[in-house]
């Protein structure tokens, strides 16, 4: 029998309320009709005696000639007419369960519009409207672990077969570049010696052994050409990289043996030929003073870090170095900051130029679950730019592995406290290779050097060395210097008592009346006079910790106010010490504004922020696809 619409509403009223399930009159539990509720439908007694949907009006009795529900129909609970199952619903032919007297339920899901079987090992329980799960979940667990320990157990191996792979196609790109090479260098020497063969008018018959070679070499190179064709043209992607990467890099080489070969003026016109492509940065600063509290870090700091140029920081342990390198990477969040640092002669904020500033700090930033080479592969994806071609990365790569002479160890777990990996001298100069790799414009170290044997620092200074060659500002706090452009002397209080050329050094000091003994290395004599151990005599009155005053004074800097005092007690005439080339060189910062090379470089702040980086979750992504 179908709902009537009275009974309709008080099924829809009832769906809101709490009280939604109702002991039927015709289904309760004293006296069940030979039905069930819901899938059971029955009709009434007297027909007449229903009157509206109220409960006063009670809904009449309906137990006679009780059936089961049409299929795509219900019985609501509380009533026992029919309504049509709304679209979606699954409504079989109910069935009576003879002995429980209830309808035996099929298992359907919620939403299902059809009857479902139970999952394997999955248990389907009476009335219920979930599926128990539990055994086929615990089943599911222990497989997924069972992968994963069977993915970490031969994950070794498989990087292990990965990495022979590429070193194999690297040794088959690095044997192709030196066949390309040798056979280059044939062409050359038989070219020139048949040009001097004609000219001499040399007999055949007196033909020297180098011409016979030479001839010789011309067929030998059109033999390795058709071969080296040959074989590129077997060469796969990633081969045919790295034998790109490895000619490039030998023709650098071939360029720079030229190069120390030649004139001055074969030198400035090689210069012009290759002009750096990286942007150039110029850090100035211009009495620059940084403090905490009533604690000042800094004090009146006043010149510039120059493009191409290596920028040594030396000075007594807590003289505030790592407080200067952070003054040069713009980190002054948290100090009280006065004085200007002008970019390119430009103030601004070095943050915005982050993605071309390099940064090595003192602690190690690898990642020791990586190889060598992965994590310089790593850092170069994520910091250079998207557009930047994938055989333009694997070349400076290659140029980095090189330079830091890391090629024995690439294939070497870097390491962590619990698993023993490449020694501390490698993990320094890996640290470096990850700033390197980036094409930095600024790089910054804070004791690149420390715990390094003098080979090693010899050779990561090499790679510094080659990096301004290319225009890099390169500063770093050193204990050692060699091979440095300029020198910056920080005395305790975060003062200077030098900046400038490192050959014009002496010169400044000897002027002071302090003299290097024999034996002495300066920069370490020096420190020793501002930490007090070494004792000196110096001109007129002053003293050693008047060195930061008298380089202000040198330089013709404003003297600060806390000084002034010191300034009587030396008692000097500021024109004593205000010559030199040094001051020329230093206190024009202001001029930087206005006019440096750097400036017909890159004019523009936008040139050097074009580097589009990849995003965070694509830097996770080559993290995991290693
Ligand atoms: N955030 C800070 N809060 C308080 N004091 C600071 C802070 N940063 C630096 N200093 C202080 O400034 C001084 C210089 O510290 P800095 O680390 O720059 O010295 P350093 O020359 O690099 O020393 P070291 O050679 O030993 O590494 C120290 O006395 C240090 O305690």
């Amino acid at each position: 029998m179908m709902c009537r619409k009275a009974e309709i509403e008080l099924y829809l009223s009832s769906l809101g309320s709490k009280s939604s399930v109702r002991i039927s009159r015709n289904c309760n539990q004293f006296s069940w009709a030979p039905g069930c509720q819901s899938g059971w439908a029955c009709s009434t007694q007297d027909t007449n005696s229903f009157a509206n949907n109220s409960f006063e009006n009670p809904v009449p009795s309906r137990a006679e000639n009780c059936r089961p529900c049409c299929p795509g129909f219900f019985c609501p609970r509380g009533l026992t007419c029919m309504m049509p199952c709304p679209l979606g619903a699954y409504c079989p032919l109910g069935t009576l369960n003879k002995t429980t007297n209830l309808c035996d339920p099929s298992y359907c899901r919620k939403g299902a519009t059809g009857e479902n079987k139970c999952r394997w090992k999955g248990g389907c329980k009476e009335n219920s409207e979930k599926e128990e799960i539990a055994l086929f979940g615990g089943i599911l667990i222990v497989v997924l672990i069972v992968i994963l320990l069977l993915v970490y157990n031969c994950s070794d191996q498989f990087i292990a077969v990965r990495a022979k792979i590429l070193s194999k196609s690297r040794k088959k790109a690095a044997k192709i570049a030196q066949e390309s090479a040798t056979a280059r260098k044939r062409w050359k020497l038989a070219k020139e010696l048949v040009l001097r063969h004609e000219m001499e008018m040399y007999e055949s018959s007196d033909a020297p052994e180098e011409l016979a070679t030479s001839s010789d070499g011309i067929l030998h190179a059109d033999k390795g050409n058709g071969k080296r064709s040959k074989n590129r043209r077997k060469l796969n992607v990633r081969t045919e990289r790295f034998r790109r990467a490895y000619s490039q890099i030998d023709k650098e080489r071939a360029l720079q043996l030229d190069k120390d070969k030649l004139t001055l003026a074969g030198i400035v016109s090689r210069a012009a030929e290759n002009r750096p492509q990286r942007p150039m940065l110029e850090v100035a600063f211009k009495a620059l003073t940084l403090s905490i509290g009533k604690k000042k870090l800094l004090q009146c700091v006043t010149g510039k870090l120059s493009p191409g140029r290596i920028t040594a920081i030396m000075g007594p342990s807590g003289a505030g170095k790592t407080t200067f390198l952070n003054a040069v990477l713009g980190k002054t969040s948290g100090y009280k900051k006065d004085g200007l640092v002008l970019v390119n002669g430009k103030s601004g904020s070095m943050q915005s130029y982050k993605k071309i500033i390099g940064f090595v700090p003192q602690d190690d930033i690898v990642h020791g679950n990586l190889t060598v080479e992965e994590n310089l592969w790593f850092s170069g994806r994520c910091r250079l730019s998207k557009s930047m071609s994938k055989a333009d990365k694997v070349l400076i790569l290659e140029r980095v592995i090189g330079s830091l002479g890391l090629q024995e160890i690439r294939n070497s777990l870097v390491g962590t406290v619990e698993k023993r990996g490449i020694s501390g001298g490698q993990r320094k100069r890996v640290n470096v290779g990850i700033e390197m790799v980036m094409e930095p414009s600024l790089l910054i170290l804070d004791e690149p050097t420390t715990g390094l044997d003098s080979a090693s620092s010899q050779q990561l200074l090499r790679a510094l060395r080659h990096e301004a060659s290319q225009g890099v500002n390169v500063c770093a706090v050193i204990h050692q210097p060699s091979m440095f452009d300029d020198f910056v002397l920080l005395a305790r209080g975060g003062l200077i008592a030098y900046h400038g050329p490192v050959s014009e050094v002496e010169n400044y000091f000897s002027g002071l009346g302090i003299k290097v003994p024999d034996r002495e290395n300066p920069p370490d004599y020096y420190i020793d006079i501002l930490e007090g151990i070494a004792k000196t005599k110096m001109s007129g009155h002053a003293t050693p910790k008047h060195l930061p005053l008298l380089w202000i004074l040198h330089n013709g800097y404003d003297v600060p106010e806390d000084m002034r005092k010191d300034l009587e007690e030396i008692n000097m005439m500021h024109e004593l010490y205000t010559v030199g080339s040094i001051t020329r060189e230093l206190s024009s910062v202001e001029q930087t504004e206005s006019k440096h090379s750097v400036h017909q470089n890159v004019s523009q702040r936008n040139d050097l922020l074009n580097r589009k980086t990849p995003g965070v979750l694509a830097q996770y992504r080559y993290y995991l696809g290693r």
